[in-house]
């Protein structure tokens, strides 16, 4: 059996290597001549799944390690028989981390001592959205979750927490908008540029615009036109229009950039590949032996320790930023992109994504409380973090 993956799938070995012989390709120039011998295909989000790639070739199971589907002609691959399996809510978790770590850093921005006196406008509340808004919630933070699809299939349902729908203006009048919907062009409630002239024109420079989602979402021309003027909302953004291919231009503009990594949480990553080899056993006959879990190494840091004369605040930013600082990843893509040749932007960007360093979540993290600190405990457990008792 041929298994052919994109090189970028974490421990690829590791899960497949007993299923069949694996060959790995990079993602972003696969061929039709790469899967043409394939019985298995494994990609990522680079990868165009379609017609113009798989005609011809024998593989009857496409897996993507990743939550997104945009990259896939999922009608084609059904009408002509191939089973088909994503890795929802793979990386959820690591999305939703990294937008706590920039609000931590948005909250220092503004001196806000206290930041979950933030309202925060979730778009999309799916796995991510969804893990967003909890996390939010339970933090103290006033959350306003749009998602129409969601509010028509379930208008009566109880979504905890006093959470509501609300539209898509409400949801942009918050002190934080963020985005986190799938790419789709025909959908009864497209996203392809739903944030676009109109959308921009009404948010203030006292607001924070987040975009973890696709970057075709928001419509980078108007974008970049409304960044030009200093009433605009601050930006942070991982997802771009026309990737790898990214706008240096609106990179400039941007409060804080990153090389769509927000997902790429070792956890989450390895997650990706668990539950495409769980669909790949499935559909093989073949049982399912390993697990995430067994190949996640000891993490940098184990343990941090406050004393009883910590502040709440200051303890929540110390141990967030100690898991994971986006500052960082946006100066490697300025850095990047200030040294690349005109011609190679896209292939710094993928390189940047290639060689992502280890980062870990929150859960791999203990956090040790001396003193009685009861809400302390709540918020460190709402992150997501270990208490140590
Ligand atoms: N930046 C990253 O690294 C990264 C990582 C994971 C996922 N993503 C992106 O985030 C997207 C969401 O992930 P998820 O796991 O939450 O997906 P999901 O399918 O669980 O949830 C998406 C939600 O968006 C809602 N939605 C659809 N159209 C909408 C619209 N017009 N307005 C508001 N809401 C709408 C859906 O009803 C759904 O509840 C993925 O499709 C992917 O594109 C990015
Ligand atoms: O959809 C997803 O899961 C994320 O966007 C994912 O992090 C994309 O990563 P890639 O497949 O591009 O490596």
């Amino acid at each position: 059996m041929l298994i052919v993956a994109d090189e970028n799938i974490p421990l690829l070995e590791e899960f497949f290597a007993d299923i069949g012989e694996i060959r790995r390709i990079p993602g972003r120039t696969m061929s039709a001549e790469d899967v043409r011998d394939a019985d298995l295909l494994l990609v990522r989000s680079v990868t165009r799944v379609d017609r113009a790639l798989l005609q011809g070739s024998r593989a009857r199971f496409v897996g993507t390690a990743t939550i997104g589907t945009d990259h896939v002609d999922l009608g084609w691959l059904e009408d002509n028989g191939i089973r088909f399996s994503a890795a929802p809510g793979c990386n959820a978790n690591s999305v939703a981390e990294y937008v706590l770590a920039i609000l931590s850093v948005y909250a220092e921005r503004c001196a806000l001592d206290d930041w979950s006196r933030l309202s925060v406008g979730i778009v999309g509340a799916g796995n991510v959205g969804g893990k967003l808004a909890d996390k939010l919630s339970r933090l103290g933070f006033t959350v306003r979750l749009c998602d129409p699809p969601r509010a028509e299939r379930e208008p009566e349902r109880e979504l905890g927490n006093g959470l509501t729908f609300v539209d898509l203006d409400e949801a942009l009048a918050c002190d934080v908008v963020s985005l986190h919907t799938p790419l789709t062009r025909e959908s009864a409630h497209p996203t392809y540029h739903m944030i676009g002239e109109r959308e921009l024109a009404g948010m203030t420079s006292e607001q924070l615009l987040i975009n973890t989602g696709r970057g075709e979402v928001i419509n980078s021309a108007a974008l970049h036109e409304r960044l030009m003027d200093s009433s605009a909302p601050l930006v942070a953004l991982d997802v771009w229009e026309q990737e790898p291919e990214i706008n240096p231009e609106l990179v400039h503009k941007v409060w804080l950039a990153t090389p769509h990594i927000a997902g790429y949480s070792l956890e989450g990553k390895v997650q990706g590949t668990e539950m495409i080899y769980q669909a790949a056993s499935h559909f093989l006959g073949l049982p399912v032996r390993k697990k995430a879990g067994q190949f996640l190494p000891e993490p940098a840091l184990s343990t941090v320790s406050f004393t009883g004369a910590a502040d709440e605040h200051v303890a929540v930013r110390i141990a967030l930023r100690a898991c994971y600082d986006p500052r960082t990843d946006d100066a490697r893509l300025r850095h990047a992109l200030k040294t690349a040749a005109a011609d190679g932007l896209g292939s710094a960007f993928d390189r940047l994504r290639r060689d992502y360093p280890v980062r870990r979540e929150c859960s791999s993290l203990k956090v040790q409380l001396k003193g009685p600190g009861r809400s302390l405990q709540d918020s460190f457990r709402a992150i997501g973090f270990k208490l140590k008792v």
